[in-house]
């Protein structure tokens, strides 16, 4: 049986290519929209440390507690803006660090109140916004693991439309200093007399729209717009989104006053890398039916390094794939649309705290409507940017926005529809500069979607050269080595 070693090697080659970008991807983002990102781009990455950015000693000491040095280059940038009390729109790619580009300077500002004792009730003080109940706990864990090493105390609640009247009352007694949570569940609470309109005119002193692209897909407009009578006029507003688009916009007109708009690394600029260059894309050809036979041998002989996310298509086939894996001592688990909230929130923080290494998703949340209306529409519409925008602003409900921790692989066990879903779940990997890989699966009847995605590649970062290489380290007598005793476990 083949005994492949290639995990230092990729390593090596992921550290070649992060050293050679190091310096190269540059901040891009600058003053005001129009005139913009265009001279940043051009810029060498700077590396800025939190004390540069003059945060408070005890975010800096809890930044240090989690290993993190160097603030990224959206940190960089919205940081001060922030902290300088100015609205803020930055539009930054997926695993930018966006969140704490807003958390580091929310929570400055709340030590600074409460050390001088000048903290207003009887609302939160900050209402922080996402489209779903995953994102609330995700920041909702980000903002504690912050809060966990300071001193003064400040509350953060989560509080989503899963719980009850009594619950969410208890929860916003105190009141806390930071209310996560999504626009409907605010303006029910208001509504229902739980948070009172006058309260939060007196005490809320910013407010921030997270996956501000996602916001209004999730139909959040209404619950916005009632809101926006008790935002009291000093209000600071910040809104983070990983792409533009109209919604984005339409949004910023709504609820933002002359904000500071940042552009970081836009999807859909020539200039741009669509998928961060610290991580490596590889593609495997093979016959449909033999795609559990390769995915066993690349994790069975450990082709790839871990943590490993494999996308499937169909829940059925995420499903067949667990079952197969654990045939062969392979533990993984199943995330999916279909799966209850509490599952999915829990299924997330299992992988995250590493219970299990291998997490097979379903990102197609569509409906077969949906997806003829899509055929029809790609019909008409080649692969180009536009396209790519617009379906990575309305997708990928399950995946979006979840910060997988410490994904290093991300595997296409089944090629995504399109272009777009392909950016989307590489972008689980390589979060925040660290290197990570991808490696795509890749069928004869799935051959035009890799071409379409190839191609995207190419246009939208400018290259004539193929974006995705393919995988050196899986040979047939590896996979063939595995045939005999998968045909025994599994008729497949
Ligand atoms: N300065 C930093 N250095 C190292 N790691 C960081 C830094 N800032 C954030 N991170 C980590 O990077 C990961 C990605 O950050 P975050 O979730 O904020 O990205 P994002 O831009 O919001 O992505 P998405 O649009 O997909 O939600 C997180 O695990 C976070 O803890």
């Amino acid at each position: 049986m083949p005994r492949v070693k290639p995990i230092p090697e990729m390593e090596e080659e992921a550290e070649e290519v992060r050293q050679e970008v190091e310096g190269a991807s540059g901040a891009e983002g600058s003053p005001d929209a129009g005139a913009g990102g265009e001279e940043g781009a051009e810029e060498e990455e700077k590396e800025v440390s939190f004390d540069e950015l003059g945060l408070d000693e005890q975010l800096k000491r809890a930044l240090r507690k989690k290993g993190i040095a160097k603030a990224t280059p959206i940190q960089q940038e919205a940081i001060p803006l922030i902290l300088e009390g100015k609205d803020v729109v930055a539009k930054a790619k997926t695993g930018s660090g966006k969140t704490f580009a807003y958390l580091l300077p929310l929570l400055h500002d709340l030590l600074k109140l409460s050390s001088e004792g000048r903290i207003r009730k009887p609302a939160p003080n900050a209402f922080i916004l996402v489209p779903t109940r995953e994102l609330c706990q995700q920041v909702y864990n980000e903002a504690s693991s912050l809060l966990e090493f300071c001193t003064s105390k400040l509350k953060v609640v989560q509080v989503t439309a899963s719980m009850s009247d009594k619950d969410i009352t208890v929860a916003l007694s105190g009141p806390p200093n930071i209310l996560v949570s999504t626009p409907a569940c605010v303006a029910t609470c208001i509504s229902k007399g739980i948070m009172r309109g006058s309260s939060i005119k007196e005490s809320l002193s910013m407010m921030i729209l997270d996956e501000a692209d996602l916001l209004l897909s999730y139909r959040c407009e209404d619950d916005l717009k009632a809101l926006i009578p008790h935002i009291p006029r000093s209000c600071q507003s910040i809104l983070m989104s990983a792409t533009s688009s109209s919604d984005v916009d339409k949004l910023i007109k709504l609820l933002l006053h002359n904000p500071f708009v940042l552009t970081l690394t836009e999807v859909g600029r020539a200039k741009d890398d669509v998928i961060p260059k610290n991580v490596q894309q590889f593609w495997i050809s093979c016959d449909a039916k033999d795609k559990m036979l390769h995915i066993l041998a690349l994790l069975k002989f450990e082709l790839i390094q871990k943590k490993v996310l494999i996308f499937v298509n169909s829940i059925d086939a995420a499903f067949r794939l667990r079952l197969f894996l654990e045939k062969f001592g392979i533990r993984s688990a199943v995330l999916n649309a279909e799966l209850p909230q509490n599952s999915r929130l829990h299924i997330i923080e299992a992988f995250n705290a590493r219970l299990f290494d291998y997490l097979i998703a379903t990102d197609d949340t569509k409906t077969k409507e949906d997806k003829q209306t899509d055929k029809e529409n790609k019909k008409e519409a080649r692969v180009s940017r536009k396209h790519l925008q617009q379906t990575l602003d309305a997708e990928f409900g399950v995946v979006r926005g979840i910060d997988f921790k410490n994904v290093f692989t991300v595997v296409n066990f089944d090629m995504p529809p399109d272009p777009a879903g392909y950016v989307h779940r590489i972008g689980r990997t390589g979060r925040a500069n660290k290197t990570g890989a991808s490696v795509s699966l890749v069928s004869e009847e799935e051959s035009s979607i890799f071409e379409d995605i190839e191609h995207m590649l190419q246009e939208v970062e400018n290259k004539d050269i193929d974006c995705i290489s393919p995988f050196p380290l899986l040979t047939k007598d590896a996979v063939d080595s595995l045939r005999y005793r998968a045909q025994i476990e599994v008729s497949f």
